[in-house]
């Protein structure tokens, strides 16, 4: 069984005191009484613990947004899965833009990333997407390819999977694609998924980047867009809610 639709995570990035960050769990821990379909928030990893215990009996879970590939060692400022576990957390965010292009990761490490990760038993967002001059080039497929084959081994568990499809350009811009390249994109990218890993045909696909309670229904009514990973509009309880429902969440 695959996780309910729709699956909307809400990326906090470096946003959020303790007293803000629990009163934005606990905001919305008030809304989802019941939830039909999946929520996730992945606080920074300072008030992961405080988040993970705030939404205890909720079922919205709790990630981090990396974690290193080794499980431990001389690694100054790192985290490793298994203190994103240790810490209540039970997902994390592996290769998001703002690591492959901010601090230079490949797809080598961010394969690592994803093994080490399920390897404690998280869930694993795998965020991919392509640059505006690749989009612009016509290679943001070959892209997306490599990103997906490179940074997902054989061996990855699909149960244990969500794909996150983040144009770069999209991400805090208030730009989105067409829905009709949206829909475009998702479809080669469950492909590329299923070739890749055969038991893939369940994994969520969400699209992230500039999603907001108004552009967020006909966004997730697309076909193969199970949900979303949402950035600074996540920030706010009632607009995240508000996105979950508009992708028919109550
Ligand atoms: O992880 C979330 C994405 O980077 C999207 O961010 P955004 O919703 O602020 O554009």
């Amino acid at each position: 069984m695959g996780l309910a639709r729709p699956v909307v995570f809400g990326n906090w990035k470096m946003h959020g005191l303790r007293a803000d960050s629990l009163a934005l769990a606990g905001s919305l821990v008030e809304r989802a009484v019941r939830p039909t379909g999946t929520l996730g928030v992945f606080p920074p990893a300072t008030v992961l613990r405080d988040v993970a215990r705030r939404l205890e009996g909720s079922r919205i879970l709790a990630g981090a947004q990396d974690c290193h590939p080794e499980a431990s060692g001389a690694f100054t400022g790192s985290i490793s899965a298994s203190m994103v576990k240790d810490a209540g957390g039970t997902a994390v965010l592996v290769g998001h833009s703002e690591r492959r292009h901010g601090l230079g990761e490949d797809d080598a490490v961010i394969r690592r990333k994803v093994l080490a990760a399920q390897g404690e038993g998280l869930l694993v967002v795998l965020c991919v997407g392509e640059t505006e001059a690749e989009w612009q080039a016509g290679e943001r497929e070959a892209r997306l390819r490599r990103q997906i084959h490179e940074g997902l081994a054989e061996t990855v568990d699909a149960a244990l999977l969500v794909l996150a499809y983040e144009p770069v350009w999209a991400i805090g811009t208030g730009r989105t694609p067409s829905l009709e390249d949206i829909a475009g994109t998702h479809a080669f990218l469950r492909r590329e998924l299923v070739g890749r890993l055969p038991a893939a045909q369940d994994v969520p696909l969400l699209y992230g980047g500039s999603v907001k309670p108004g552009n967020a229904a006909d966004i997730m009514a697309l076909p193969d867009v199970d949900g979303a990973l949402v950035g600074g509009a996540s920030l706010d309880a009632a607009g995240f809610w508000s996105i979950y429902q508009a992708g028919g969440g109550a």
